[in-house]
């Protein structure tokens, strides 16, 4: 990661009729798979206020009750992704990135604007939440279910999974016995098990050994050729630059800049 994370700066909503930007340009030419309008994400977080001084710290947190803060995310973020693009979304941390992808898969509500998808995206890597106390194979099994995928699929699936987990006899063991690259490698291979029409990857999701990262890799590639609008989420400018025509500058909630991707990096590093 080549910056260091910006903290989550609670504060005060803003004023909702003030800098909203216009509604997102579609192309004549191209069919439209996301829609994402004048979005506003807000994560409301319970905190209280600190002062100096232990008395003073005694104090306030004997008086003191919780108080709901407001993490204003993204602030009306508007874009068009067509067929056939694929995009991707820099930005430093704490930027929005992930909030934008998880707003987009449907795992998180706007509080105003719009998203429309033309079907379910699938987002690699927070679909998978695995339990450590049950077996390999169950946690395929549950991990391809809750991902939306019918049983006969997941039946049809369930030995290339194994295959690619490269778990072996393994996968009869509860997930607790594995080494942390095994469970990576589980949770890669239950993630890319489904294939979608938009399909989004958060780069960070590529993990393991050498050769795993390179199988990842090859992976990640059939996934992005079937699927027809990918959006990837990477701090690896040249993983950009190679992977995707178009880029999205994502900056404290805001698009900065949104345009081909050579464009979008280059002014994105500054030259
Ligand atoms: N669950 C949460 N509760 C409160 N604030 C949050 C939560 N998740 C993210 N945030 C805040 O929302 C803002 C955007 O975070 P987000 O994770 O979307 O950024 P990001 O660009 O993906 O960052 P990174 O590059 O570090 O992954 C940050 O200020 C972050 O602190």
């Amino acid at each position: 990661m080549p910056s260091e994370p910006e903290p989550a700066t609670p504060e005060e909503p803003e004023d909702p009729g003030t800098d909203e930007p216009a509604a997102p340009p579609v192309r004549p030419d191209a069919e439209p798979m996301v829609v994402v309008d004048r979005l506003h994400v807000t994560y409301r977080v319970l905190g209280a206020e600190t002062g100096s001084g232990s008395s003073r710290v005694r104090r306030a947190l004997r008086r003191s009750r919780p108080r709901p803060r407001e993490v204003h995310a993204l602030r009306g973020v508007s874009f068009v992704l067509h067929r056939g693009e694929a995009v991707g979304v820099i930005g430093s941390n704490g930027s929005g990135k992930t909030t934008l992808l998880r707003s987009i898969a449907g795992l998180l509500p706007g509080d105003r604007g719009q998203v429309f998808t033309c079907g379910q995206p699938v987002l690699l890597g927070v679909n998978a939440a695995l339990m450590n106390d049950l077996t390999g194979e169950r946690n395929i099994v549950l991990g391809c279910l809750a991902m939306g995928m019918p049983p006969r699929e997941v039946r049809e699936k369930y030995a290339d999974v194994v295959e690619f987990s490269g778990l072996g006899k393994f996968v009869d063991m509860p997930m607790k016995t594995y080494s942390t690259g095994m469970a990576q490698r589980l949770r890669f291979a239950i993630a890319t098990a489904q294939t979608s029409e938009i399909l989004m990857i958060d780069e960070a999701l590529a993990t393991g050994d050498a050769r795993f990262r390179r199988r990842s890799e090859d992976r990640l590639k059939e996934l992005r050729d079937e699927a027809a609008t990918v959006v990837l989420v990477s701090h690896s400018l040249g993983t950009i630059e190679e992977t995707c025509d178009r880029a999205i500058w994502l900056d404290h909630g805001r698009v900065r800049m949104d345009g081909p991707a050579p464009e979008v990096v280059a002014a994105y590093r500054g030259d």
